[in-house]
């Protein structure tokens, strides 16, 4: 802490909570600080340009007491407020750092401040939101997302998804998103909402890229579900429900759009009630429509906002425009009434007939959200900048803060036991990877920190590997924009502390390591790649794990090769890279071809892989014929009885396995599952692993289209060995040909991907798309009316879905559009089958 200056409150020409933050401190100093001890604020700091208030450095107060502590006061203020947008004052940011001024002292002492301590890190988490914006394609995340960006003072200028100015969007900030306009990759940013700090994962809408969705939701802590005012909710928006559901996220819903022809609000409040099951109510109302659309009444203030200004800056706040008030009266009881249903306190006084105020409907809004049984619905028009900081206001007073979610880990030491984490900075590390990028800045690993602290130069251990992992740097993203920190303290806040950088990272938060690769071929080295999405990493006093997240199985592959031979090197560096990336994108090598096969979630995922490789490796790609991704099970039980012998001069080979195959239960987690039932010592145990191990091998292939075989049991009932002549190997191969003996008797069938798909067209075409969804062997399962539109949804087999986009244009004139999204694999009818059993004949002939 060299070059530290003594500074009062006063010098630092702090307002706000800043200011009453250092008063707290010097009035509590005995109180005290946690080991390693920071404290954080972030807050506006208001003060004149001219204040030589010193940005980037560090002052410190030097007192003189009994717990002697040095305050350090940093300030990652950039100077003055912007002359252009944003309008509220420029958000500046300041630390409070306190920590015992010698780094000594004694445990008892130090468990003591950190005990007293707690309070202070209670009131920054407060302080802290953690959210994810999702919804079905096109809604409108990302326009949301570039507002919320402005005017929180992020962004300077508002650019257009698809904009004009072909500047696009600051969170699509790949090219390929910005020529297409869509979202590919989810990134983070984070921002300022009247002193609070906000952490966002923008996430893409297309099926394809569902796993970006999964892991953003599998750390954050609240989220916004965006609905279209016009189309409602839609096949994508039921996914990503249901991903919020499994992940109980608590969430919003902010129905956007408003400025559209054929906005209705409440017909989509009553589509998400209906399908998705939503106990919802709105708490605003919009002022006008479509062209029209003006403002909002906010249900719970009794207030209006008016949106002026270029980009909406300018809040006017009116009373309820007095033809509005019989529908907003309506509409508060409707709200309440909702509530209280879940909210025993609201309902108490509105079954005493008291009246509710705002304060007490607010609260009983947030209870209800954080435990979710209630989705407050919000409305505007992002695009039109309308609504979009009442929904911020939102975030703040109903999403909760780290501290209110509940998070678990397993405790590996102790059988899995589930452990409640606290949350806070003093408890040992436990961080979750979630994401690996490597890009520009080398190989970046995003965590998200569930309880302690991590350090620029700490070592962590892998959980999940045991490795040992030193962090070099610690960072923060916005959009595709690094900010590397010395410290990172409460999700990703940044600063710098010179002569004496190190970054710490605190519970809670969301930031990256990031390692650079000085390596610049490419190699496949599991001690290099020490780290896959879904790692727990701890200090190694404990070994917790937490639950990964979902990872849905590739429904589609293409056959790769690079154009050129010379680029072999450069072309298998891509594929590891978006493997290691994408755990829905898969590489393998076709056993009879040989070629390089990709697999992933649909044509338009893999589209951009090949797309990918093109732009960012320079390696132009063969492509084949995209094909799905058959699976063979079997539907009856088959015994098998195979000795493997070779005894023919010198070491032989000897091994004999009896048993049976059979069908899982539906249903069941593993797709293959192996059961050693002899009793006693007819086959040595040192063999069983190889036997084990040979029935799999022999299942990734199955007899009928060399596909892999799944739900499946292998039940090894008797054997016998040979003292001399038995081996491993020998072991291994009776399995293989055991289970290729047996395995046709088991009456195999092959399954294929079915696709639940949801097209939406005028009505005059709704014949000819229904005509054309049977001849393809689609089930229809439902039919609903949309304006002038039909919404039909089916099921249909993917393999009858190639090149749907073009012909569904040309079915409906260009107005038609569609969704599909994995749902089942089920067993082909007999005739596709004996069709796939011969194809798959004649091109082993033809080798
Ligand atoms: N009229 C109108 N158009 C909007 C509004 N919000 C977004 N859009 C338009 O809708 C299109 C899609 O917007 P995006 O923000 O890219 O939607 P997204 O949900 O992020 O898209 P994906 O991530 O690709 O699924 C763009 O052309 C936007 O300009 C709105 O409030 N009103």
């Amino acid at each position: 802490m060299n070059g530290s200056h003594n500074l009062g409150v006063d010098d630092l020409s702090l307002t706000g909570p800043a200011r009453r933050m250092v008063e707290i401190a010097r009035a509590n100093h005995s109180a005290t600080i946690p080991e390693p001890g920071f404290i954080h604020l972030q807050s506006r700091v208001y003060r004149p340009p001219d204040s030589g208030f010193v940005s980037n450095q560090k002052k410190t107060m030097a007192r003189s007491s009994k717990t002697r502590l040095l305050y350090t006061l940093c300030s990652s203020a950039k100077t003055a407020p912007s002359p252009s947008p944003p309008p509220r004052s420029s958000p500046t940011t300041a630390l409070l750092l306190l920590r015992p001024f010698s780094a000594g002292g004694s445990s008892a002492a130090r468990a003591r401040d950190e005990k007293d301590a707690a309070p202070w890190w209670k009131e920054s988490m407060e302080r802290l939101r953690n959210i994810g914006i999702s919804a079905h394609i096109d809604s409108g995340k990302t326009t949301l997302t570039e507002r919320v960006l402005f005017y929180t003072g992020r962004i300077h200028e508002i650019h257009e998804v698809r904009g004009k100015d072909g500047v696009g969007a600051k969170m699509d900030s790949m090219d390929l998103e910005r020529e297409k306009g869509i979202t590919i990759q989810s990134a983070a940013t984070y921002c300022t909402w009247k002193d609070y700090q906000v952490n966002i994962i923008d996430t893409p809408g297309h099926v394809d890229f569902t796993i970006e969705v999964e892991r953003a939701l599998r750390v954050l802590d609240g989220a916004i579900l965006v609905l279209c005012s016009v189309g409602g909710v839609q096949s994508q928006s039921i996914t990503v429900d249901r991903q919020m559901r499994r992940y109980e996220v608590p969430r919003l819903a902010f129905i956007n759009k408003l400025d559209r022809m054929g906005a209705d609000p409440w017909k989509v409040l009553n589509q998400a009630r209906s399908k998705l099951r939503h106990n919802a109510a709105a708490v605003q109302v919009p002022i006008g429509m479509e062209d029209d659309f003006q403002g909002l009444v906010d249900i719970v203030q009794s207030k209006s906002y008016y949106f002026h200004g270029s980009s909406g800056e300018k809040i006017l706040t009116e009373e309820v425009p007095p033809n509005m008030e019989a529908l907003v009266a309506e509409k508060r009881r409707e709200l309440i009434e909702v509530v209280s249903e879940v909210d025993d306190r609201l309902a108490e006084l509105f079954l005493a007939d008291e009246p509710i105020t705002s304060a007490e409907l607010e609260g009983a809004i947030r209870r209800a959200t954080i435990a979710r049984k209630f989705i407050p619905v919000f409305m505007g028009s992002a695009f039109k900048n309308k609504g979009v900081q009442p929904l911020l206001d939102g975030v703040l007073s109903y999403l909760p803060c780290p501290t209110e979610v509940s998070n678990y880990a397993l405790d590996q030491k102790n059988n899995e036991e589930k452990v409640m984490l606290s949350g806070t900075p003093a408890g040992p590390l436990v961080a979750l990877a979630f994401k690996l990028e490597e890009g520009r800045f080398g190989q970046l690993t995003y965590l998200r920190i569930y309880e302690g602290v991590i350090r620029r130069g700490d070592s962590i251990i892998n959980v999940n590997t045991g490795k040992k992992v030193k962090i070099p740097r610690l960072g923060r993203m916005h959009s595709n924009e690094m900010e590397v920190g010395s410290f990172v303290l409460y999700s990703m806040l940044l600063f710098n502390l010179s002569g004496n950088s190190r970054g710490t990272c605190r519970a809670n938060s969301c930031c990256i390591w990031c390692r650079l690769c000085f390596r610049l071929h490419f190699v496949i080295d599991p001690d290099y790649y020490f780290v896959s999405p879904g790692d727990t990493f701890t200090d190694g006093s404990v070994r917790y794990t937490m639950t990964s997240m979902n990872v849905p199985e590739p429904v589609m592959s293409l056959a790769v090769s690079p154009v050129s031979k010379d680029s072999g090197g450069q072309f298998s560096k891509a594929l590891n890279r978006f493997q290691r990336e994408d755990p829905t994108f898969r590489v393998g090598l076709d056993a009879e071809s040989g070629q390089t096969i990709i697999s992933g979630m649909g044509e338009l995922h893999l589209d951009i892989y090949v797309e990918r490789i093109r732009r960012e490796y320079k390696v132009d790609a063969t492509v084949g014929k995209p094909r799905v991704n058959f699976r063979e099970t079997v539907t009856q039980r088959a015994e098998f009885d195979y000795l493997h012998k070779k005894q023919t001069g010198g070491q032989g080979q000897y091994g004999r396995v009896t048993g049976y195959i059979e069908p899982l239960p539906h249903g069941s987690a593993t797709k293959f599952e192996f059961e050693n039932m002899i009793v006693g010592q007819a086959i040595p145990s040192n063999f069983i692993p190889a036997i084990e191990k040979g029935f799999k091998e022999a299942a990734n292939s199955g007899s009928l289209i060399g596909h892999p075989v799944e739900n499946i049991r292998v039940a090894l009932t008797d054997g016998a060995s040979h003292a001399v002549d038995s081996s491993e190997l020998a072991f291994k191969l009776a399995a293989i040909y055991a289970f290729r003996k047996c395995y046709p008797e088991a009456r195999p069938v092959i399954l294929e991907p079915i696709m639940l798909v949801e097209l939406k067209a005028p009505t005059e075409f709704q014949g000819t798309v229904t005509g054309d969804i049977n001849k393809r062997k689609g089930v229809i399962v439902g039919n609903d009316q949309d304006g002038d539109d039909s919404v039909i949804t089916a099921h249909v087999p993917l393999n009858n879905m190639f090149g749907y986009s073009t012909s569904l244009r040309s079915m409906t004139q260009g107005k038609g559009e569609f969704t599909m999204e994995y749902k089942e694999h089920l067993p082909v009818s007999q005739d596709v089958q004996m069709q796939l059993v011969n194809n798959h004949k004649a091109s082993k002939a033809a080798e």
